[in-house]
């Protein structure tokens, strides 16, 4: 319970460790298995990826929950009927981590919500760099950035819902587990549904351990049936946490309105 309750006491004394390096992250992200990662996209409509962040990475991102330069906004969500829990919106400039983190997914995930459109039958495509992306976001004032850091005590959970902020939707997003599952909480599964037409919806859990990630679609994905190309509606949220303190950063790749 170490982890925990260093991490308790660096969130609320407001301590933020030093900031971790972009450049480890962002070449984790392109080692990866990103054939397989696609292929499961594709299956499954999420992917897990392991050990993106080192566990000091996890660690320096969860102590800047205490500091409130890094972010715009704060959202209480027993407040709006979202759950219950607490998260924060980061601010521009992001932190390099971020930054880079956000900008590299997005240039492999990309190929993946073009395949995806196409096969749904949307028209928009998705240019090949993230900043061109965001330019788009911009113009159609879809201004304020949508990183975000969650925090969750005992009791804690996400209701299920989809991070739509706009018009603009990139159809994949990421979130990272920065906390350990047994050691620094219980419970708090990572969950998905998948609502099929005409038929029951299918849960999933994500197993992911500290420093992993799980890339996921944001609200749709394309399904091969006998009889051609369907579309399945998609949310995700998390269980209750029976003990402990669970941290997450979610990386959404269109801005908000
Ligand atoms: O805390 C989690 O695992 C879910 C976070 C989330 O809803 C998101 O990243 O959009
Ligand atoms: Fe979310």
């Amino acid at each position: 319970m170490k982890a925990l309750f260093d991490n308790e006491r660096l969130a609320s004394k407001g301590a933020s460790l030093p900031l971790p390096d972009a450049a480890q992250a962002v070449s984790q992200v392109e080692s990866l298995d990103w054939q397989s990662i696609t292929d499961s996209l594709n299956d499954s409509g999420n992917a897990l990826l392991k050990n993106v962040l080192t566990s000091q990475d996890c660690a320096a991102l969860a102590s800047m929950y205490g500091d409130d330069g890094h972010f715009r906004s704060r959202v209480v969500m027993s407040r709006h009927g979202f759950g219950r829990g607490e998260y924060k919106y980061f601010s521009y400039p992001l932190p390099d981590i971020l930054q880079g983190l956000r900008s590299s997914l997005y240039e492999r995930l990309a190929p993946v919500a073009n395949l995806w459109n196409q096969q749904m039958g949307i028209e928009t495509r998705y240019p090949a760099k993230h900043a061109d992306f965001i330019e788009r976001c911009h113009d159609a004032g879809q201004l304020r950035p949508t990183p975000l850091l969650l925090q969750y005590g005992v009791g804690d959970y996400n209701c299920l819902h989809q991070d739509l902020y706009g018009e603009h939707v990139f159809p994949i997003q990421v979130a990272f587990l920065l906390s350990e599952p047994e050691r620094d909480f219980t419970g708090g599964e990572f969950v998905l549904t998948e609502q099929r037409p005409r038929m029951q919806t299918r849960p999933e859990i994500v197993p992911l351990r500290q420093g992993d990630a799980v890339a996921f679609a944001v609200h749709h994905r394309p399904v091969q049936g006998t009889r051609g190309t369907y579309r399945v509606n998609l949310r995700h949220g998390v269980s209750r946490l029976r003990s402990g303190q669970r941290y997450t950063v979610g990386v959404i790749f269109h801005d908000a309105n």
